[in-house]
């Protein structure tokens, strides 16, 4: 199985990605790394992976942007998704730094604890949190703020738990080929693209689950990018495609939208991952 995720080695997204690895397999054989979760997608969509590993949404900073419009851009499938708790540290050479690199995800998670603490700090977003690290070994000037396990031994640990919230959790989504896409599974993703707009378009469109008893779980909207004040929605539901009511409600939405598309992502688990 080969696995891609957001790198360099060390990011939050290549623990994630080792839950999906084979218990026989060498993860360290089995995962690559990219640095841009577009690229992750499109990597799976064009077959060079089995598997893709992205962040989608964190518990303070909410959702990654980049993620969902890959989503609606690339046809892959969704087979699982994966809860973990993320704890951030302060890694630097020295206290005397005047830089704090991370994913920007990451210095948003910890905005009150920057301000509270290091408010001379210039912030700058780099690609990944591992990138961050990576940053601070060659730049004494600089701090990174990643998994304390990322100090390798090279830098030191300034503080832990830095996070705004000690309940600070990511989600994380494992896409697959279009052609693995699961009827199996507690939940179901699509995204839905109504192109048109009128009074009560987004009641109609939610209105099939509502119908049949079905819990909706997220409803994220995204510029379509086409105009403004057009949306993508992506729609998560509590329930497996295997379920009659839910097939039955996705072929209702299909129905409404007409001149727009939706995509349904598949279904799929959710797998709580602890470290
Ligand atoms: O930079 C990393 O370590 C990542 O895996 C990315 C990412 C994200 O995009 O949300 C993953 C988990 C944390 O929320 C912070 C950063």
């Amino acid at each position: 199985m080969k696995v891609i995720t957001l790198g360099p080695a060390g990011t939050y997204s290549h623990r994630a990605a080792r839950a999906v690895v084979d218990g026989g397999e060498d993860p360290d054989e089995a995962i690559s790394f990219t640095e841009s979760v577009t690229d992750i997608v499109a990597r799976v969509a064009d077959g060079t992976a089995d598997r893709g590993v992205v962040p989608i949404e964190n518990s303070i900073e909410g959702s990654v942007t980049e993620s969902l419009d890959a989503l609606t851009n690339t046809d892959v499938a969704v087979v699982l998704e994966i809860v973990t708790p993320i704890r951030h540290a302060l890694l630097a050479q020295s206290e005397s730094f005047s830089r704090v690199a991370s994913h920007a995800q990451a210095l948003a998670q910890c905005r009150g604890y920057l301000e509270a603490n290091h408010p001379e700090a210039t912030q700058e977003a780099v690609a990944s949190t591992a990138r961050g690290v990576e940053v601070a070994r060659e730049d004494p000037t600089v701090a990174a703020i990643a998994h304390p396990d990322t100090a390798d031994g090279t830098l030191r640990v300034l503080a832990e738990e830095i996070q705004d919230r000690t309940s600070n959790a990511t989600r994380f989504l494992v896409v697959a080929p279009a052609e693995e896409r699961q009827r199996g599974g507690g939940k179901t993703s699509l995204v839905v693209y109504p192109k048109t707009n009128h009074p009560g378009l987004l009641l109609e469109l939610l209105e099939p689950f509502a119908d049949r008893d079905i819990n909706l779980s997220r409803i994220e909207s995204r510029p379509s990018g086409e105009r403004l004040g057009d949306y993508v929605f992506h729609v998560d539901v509590a329930a497996g495609l295997y379920e009659d009511r839910t097939a039955e409600a996705v072929a209702e939405v299909e129905a409404i939208v007409g001149e727009g598309w939706v995509r349904t992502l598949g279904s799929y688990d959710t797998r709580h991952v602890l470290y």
